[in-house]
């Protein structure tokens, strides 16, 4: 190695100063090698620093420098390598899996990895107040939900409250690789910036994958499985909500998780017990897998339908949720009055459902589906097919007009029931439906099978005000202490005007003892004050909900709610009357604009008729005009003709002898005419062949007038007289009786009877149309 520094030093020695090999060191007189040349070369200065080691430490670095080189060439190579070599590895000892932004396993996930303690240690990270993947369709749901949520009760996130609202702040490892332990694996969390979705923005384009070393990717598995485990557990105690709904401005439909609400407690719906009852047992018997295997044996499909009709506000959403959440079942919500909800849609979202879930069609009675099978009760429908209903068009066309609507885009009665149990439909669901209007709904619609349990609604009788009263009034567990009485310290407030810590303390103890015996009061009262208010409440005039809606403007004052009955019920009363009086004008005002344009479009299209037929009539006139002027042309023609060949005949009767003066003579008189005429005679071949011969004899004895006048074609058949009768009759044109003046002047052809009279040779030189035997 020496030997060949040396010369290469040597080489470059004599090439940069053209003088001999050692040159003296310019500052220790020391001798400068070749070696030294060629790391001046490299490194500047280097045999200069190297002289200064020498002298003041007595290190000779030259002795280095076969280290120094080949150090520097084991990097350059591994450098190199590297990427091979961990390519190789990669692909051939690693396991991966590869986590995309735009599922529900990146929130777990994310969730996860924003709670393990290489994340909260990453010195380059990424912070958010939501964890959730960035497509809408994941990222929007239970934003609330997290704020109150998580907290950092595990490390993984902090909270911050600003102006009332507290924002969580969740940390996650930036984009690269990052390693970490899990269960005594090494793990490699790497996210990156995914080029491959082209449309999506760039918060979207993100790509999380997790590598472990060995082929056997387990631990993967059981660390996802842990993720899901995770924030499973976070939504127990709710309800997941998902809406129908269609992707952005797209028509992709796709089930949006909108919410998830702690579980309502059954108790909370205000319902007669026995029904209460009886709708929780069967949706137990039928969600138990017994019952499954029992629907499996029979060949009856899975499924369970429930209809819950009744005006509105009166429990039959909460009920729903309350099922959902009380059997620890996803609700899936689709409303039927949406635009979206066209069959296409419906059948694509059904398609989508997972086994086990509720699905909850909503106001099945504004879909449109009131047009009945029976038929006698349906509303007209303009156009469409018979089951076709209107209001359920293509996204975009909202107009509710039945006659826009291309027939793909509605939703027909039959489509909503092939949907409910045909090939789509999911058995193990839980369908209800809901609805205002029961007596609308077509039987098909709601025969057993596919409706299996009715639970009807009502509006608020006594018993129900009562228990509403209650439900608002008595405190509950978990209600937050108010204290009223505190007085909250002004931002000028210094700290001298602060009271002590043990005022403080006192102040706050008293605000609590006045706050539970003001609970205890109530507490003691409500019952007798649910009496009261249920009293000033008439029965089965107001809906739950809008009695709720009146108590809980006193929520922390039963005693103004009951005080306040009377004077609700006289304004309610009032208020109802003017909106029922409004919404009648309304109606009445749409109705009678929708008539009026109906007639204007009526009269329109009358005018647009009558136009119509009027051109039609002028048109036909003028045709027939022009036929009669054509024909009155063409009889003039044939009259003349006519006369012309009766004359030329009555000469041929006279004069048959002089046949060719009388054939130049016509053939001259031709010449001037203004068409022209010839007469076929043509022979049948038949057993009537005897008489050929005389024909053929007889053929030059042929008119010559004729021959030249016009074209007519008579085939010989068996008997002169009939055809000739029937040639005379009155249906026969003039043409035709030209011919057959001809031909009794052929008294020298008795034998040939006459089949087929065609003439041909008009005056416009077309087939006149005439020749019908
Ligand atoms: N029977 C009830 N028990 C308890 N709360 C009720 C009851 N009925 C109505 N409410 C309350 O009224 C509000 C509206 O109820 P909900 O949405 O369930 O009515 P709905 O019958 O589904 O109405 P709509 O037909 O308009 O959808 C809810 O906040 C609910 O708490």
């Amino acid at each position: 190695m020496d030997t060949l520094l040396q010369q290469m030093a040597g080489q470059a020695a004599s090439c940069s100063s053209g003088a001999s090999f050692t040159t003296p060191a310019p500052a220790t007189g020391a001798p400068v090698t070749g070696q030294m040349v060629l790391l001046d070369m490299f490194f500047p200065g280097f045999s200069t620093f190297s002289a200064f080691v020498q002298k003041n430490l007595n290190i000779d670095l030259n002795l280095y420098i076969p280290l120094v080189l080949i150090c520097g060439i084991l990097t350059f190579a591994w450098q190199y390598f590297s990427t091979y070599v961990w390519d190789l590895i990669d692909s051939y000892m690693m396991s991966v899996v590869d986590v995309r932004t735009d599922d529900e396993i990146y929130n777990m996930l994310m969730g996860w990895v924003a709670a393990q303690k290489f994340a909260q240690g990453a010195r380059r990270f990424v912070v958010n107040t939501n964890l959730n993947s960035r497509f809408w369709w994941l990222w929007r749901y239970d934003y609330e939900d997290e704020e109150e949520e998580d907290g950092s009760e595990d490390g993984s996130s902090h909270s911050s409250t600003k102006g009332g609202s507290k924002k969580v702040l969740a940390y996650t490892p930036t984009f690269g690789s990052h390693w970490f332990w899990y269960k005594g694996r090494l793990l490699c969390f790497r996210r990156s910036q995914s080029r491959e979705m082209g449309f999506a923005l760039p918060s979207e384009r993100e790509e999380i994958s997790i590598k472990c070393f060995g082929r056997n990717p387990w631990i993967l598995k059981e660390l996802l499985l842990e993720a899901r485990q995770v924030y499973m557990k976070r939504d127990e105690a709710k309800t997941l909500i998902y809406r129908g709904t269609t992707k952005g401005s797209g028509s992709e439909p796709t089930w949006q998780r909108c919410m998830a609400r702690t579980s309502r407690p059954f108790s909370t719906v205000i319902l007669n017990e026995k029904v209460k009852k009886d709708l929780i047992d069967d949706v137990t018997d039928y969600l138990n897998p017994a019952t499954r295997r029992w629907y499996a044996n029979r060949g009856i499909p899975y499924r369970r339908g429930y209809l819950l009709h009744g005006p509105p506000g009166t429990g039959k959403s909460s009920l729903s949720l309350a099922l959902a959440g009380f059997f620890k079942m996803r609700i899936y919500i689709v409303s039927l009055s949406s635009i979206a909800a066209n069959e296409e849609n419906l059948a694509s979202l059904f398609s989508e459902l997972p086994r086990r879930c509720v699905v909850l069609l909503e106001d099945i009675d504004t879909a449109g589906l009131t047009h009945t099978r029976e038929g006698d009760k349906a509303p007209i429908v303009e156009s469409g097919s018979d089951d076709m209903v209107p209001g359920q068009l293509t996204p975009g066309d909202g107009t509710g007009t039945t006659g826009a609507a291309q027939p793909s885009g509605r939703l027909s009665l039959s489509g909503l029931l092939n949907i409910l149990d045909g090939v789509a439909s999911q058995e193990g669901r839980v369908l209800i439906m809901t609805t205002n209007h029961i007596e609308k709904l077509d039987k098909a619609l709601i025969r057993p099978g596919r409706v299996d349990m009715i639970v009807e609604f009502g509006r608020a009788d006594k018993e129900m005000t009562a228990a509403i009263f209650r439900a608002i009034f008595a405190p509950l567990e978990g209600d937050e202490v108010d204290t009223p009485n505190t007085i909250p310290s002004s931002p000028t407030s210094t700290t001298k005007d602060l009271p002590s810590p043990e005022a403080a303390a006192a102040e706050k103890e008293a605000a609590i003892e006045t706050q539970r015996l003001h609970n205890e009061a109530t507490l003691r009262n409500v019952t007798e004050l649910a009496t009261r208010f249920a009293e000033k409440i008439p029965a089965h005039e107001f809906s739950p909900a809008e009695i709720q809606g009146f108590l809980l403007k006193h929520k922390r004052n039963a005693q103004a709610a009951v005080e306040g009955a009377e004077q609700w019920v006289v304004e309610a009363r009032k208020e109802k009357v003017e909106k029922e009086l409004k919404e009648a004008k309304e109606k009445r005002e749409k109705e009678e604009k929708e008539a009026k344009e109906k007639a204007e479009k009526e009269a329109k299209e009358k005018e647009e008729k009558e136009k119509a037929e009027k051109a039609d009539s002028k048109d036909k006139t003028d045709e027939e005009d022009k036929r009669d002027k054509k024909e009155k042309k063409k009889s003039k023609g044939k009259s003349k003709h006519h006369k012309r060949s009766s004359r030329k005949s009555r000469r041929y009767d006279s004069d048959s002898g002089s046949s060719s003066s009388s054939s130049s003579d016509s053939s001259s008189s031709s010449s001037d005419s203004e068409s022209e005429s010839e007469v076929e005679i043509i022979e049948k071949k038949s057993s009537k062949r005897k008489h050929s011969s005389k024909k053929k004899t007889k053929e030059p004895a042929t008119p010559p007038s004729l021959v030249k006048e016009d074209t007519i074609n008579i085939v010989v058949a068996d008997e002169v007289p009939s055809v000739i009768a029937a040639m005379a009759s009155p249906e026969v044109d003039e043409n035709t009786e030209v011919a057959v003046e001809a031909i009794k002047g052929l008294d020298a052809l008795p034998q040939i009877s006459v089949t087929e009279v065609r003439s041909t040779g008009s005056e416009d030189g077309k087939d006149s149309g005439y020749g019908t035997p």
